[in-house]
């Protein structure tokens, strides 16, 4: 399995893809000009993280009903530190009803038990929509074809997934499965997407204060509901399987965006890399909130103060089914992508630099950058 590349982006060719619009928002890019090998984001370099490396968690509750900024600022720094130092936070009371997350995981459940011929297939990464079967995706931190194929062909993630953008998108439409075959499928993930971009809004108001920028800094950057809501469903899987060289449920991997927000039973296997001992160490499932980690887009944004960290999804505990075999069992996770707008130019931040800290990267817009990652793990 290839380790996370620390690659810049040539500031010339980047700008050059970057056409500003009337907004000063950029515009997409021409993708043929984008090279993903590029353009895979650094970790974090001030290591904080020892041994004692451990996932905060933190109640969002204080953050969204305080009285006072002194009190917003107290929890906005709290996820701040857990994004600089570890890049995974676990948030308590962040308001999205317990009843509706299970209701979200009954209806995917219900997704991936239909035919195949309601699952409509995944096929291209700018739609980044559709049904992924078990062994297209191997997530990987690099972006050689060869390397990956290799990969895929060797130990190819055991996971399928469903992947849902904005519904009023102009170029893309979602892969939805019938009504009469699904009902009320297409209503609940809609319904909890704007839950999630709702969420995201207020973390990043956190995320705003916590850098020392206005709290409505990102507001117009990332209003656009440019996300992907990735249901996934990790079959049952004879341990052995599991076992063999690079073979994992979902292979080593940062994630792309700002925030992922992730939703997760309580089966456990995602495992979190201490970026100092470069170990992995369980995030294990605490009932009631969602694991959130900073993607490649923040760090690069935040000029690698945030960071994005590699993590996977190894086999959990095994069952055993006879003498000789055992099995790991079913799980199922929620993942909700957030994103900055389509056409919003990722540069360092303006906090996020001077004194000494020039800043590591040329600009990239999310569209530039998300659908590049994406072209090199899918086949
Ligand atoms: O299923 C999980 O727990 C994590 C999935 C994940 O990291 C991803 O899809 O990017
Ligand atoms: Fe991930």
């Amino acid at each position: 399995m290839a380790a996370a590349t620390s690659v810049s982006v040539p500031a010339k060719s980047l700008a050059a893809c970057a056409l500003r619009g009337p907004l000063g928002i950029a515009a997409p890019a021409p993708l043929k000009h984008f090279d993903p090998r590029r353009a895979l984001a650094n970790l974090a370099e001030d290591v904080k993280s020892d041994s004692t490396f451990r996932i905060p968690l933190i109640d969002f509750s204080k953050f969204s009903s305080a009285t006072s900024q002194s009190e917003k600022r107290q929890t906005a720094d709290e996820i701040v530190n857990g994004f600089k130092e570890v890049g995974f936070i676990y948030l308590n009371k962040h308001g999205v009803p317990d009843g509706t997350v299970q209701h979200a995981f009954q209806k995917s459940a219900e997704f991936f038990r239909l035919p195949m011929e309601e699952k409509l297939a995944w096929k291209d990464p700018r739609a980044n929509r559709g049904y992924v079967q078990i062994g297209r995706e191997r997530a990987t931190q690099s972006a050689d074809a060869e390397e990956i194929a290799q990969l895929r062909a060797k130990a190819p993630d055991f996971k399928e997934s469903m992947e849902i953008g904005r519904d009023w998108d102009k170029t893309w439409r979602n892969y939805w499965p019938q009504e009469s075959a699904a009902p009320g499928f297409r209503h609940t993930m809609l319904e909890f997407f704007q839950t999630c971009h709702d969420l995201h809004i207020l973390i990043m108001r956190a995320i705003a204060i916590g850098l020392d920028l206005d709290e409505l800094f990102f507001e117009d950057k990332i209003h656009e509901q440019y996300h992907n809501l990735r249901l996934l469903n990790y079959p049952p899987i004879r341990r052995q399987l599991l076992q063999q060289e690079g073979q994992a449920r979902a292979g080593a991997h940062s994630d792309y965006g700002t925030l992922t927000l992730l939703f997760q039973d309580s089966v456990g296997g995602l495992e979190v890399q201490n970026p100092h001992t470069k170990r992995f160490q369980p995030a294990t499932p605490i009932p009631g909130t969602i694991v959130i980690n900073a993607g490649d887009l923040l760090a690069r944004w935040s000029n690698d103060i945030l960071r994005s960290t590699l993590h996977r999804v190894v086999a959990p505990p095994a069952q055993k089914v006879s003498e000789t075999e055992s099995l790991t069992p079913a799980r199922q996770s929620i993942a909700f992508f957030c994103n900055p707008n389509q056409g919003a130019r990722i540069s360092c931040l303006p906090t996020c630099m001077g004194a000494g800290r020039e800043s590591k990267y040329a600009p990239v817009t999310t569209e530039e950058y998300i659908v590049g990652r994406l072209s090199a793990t899918y086949h």
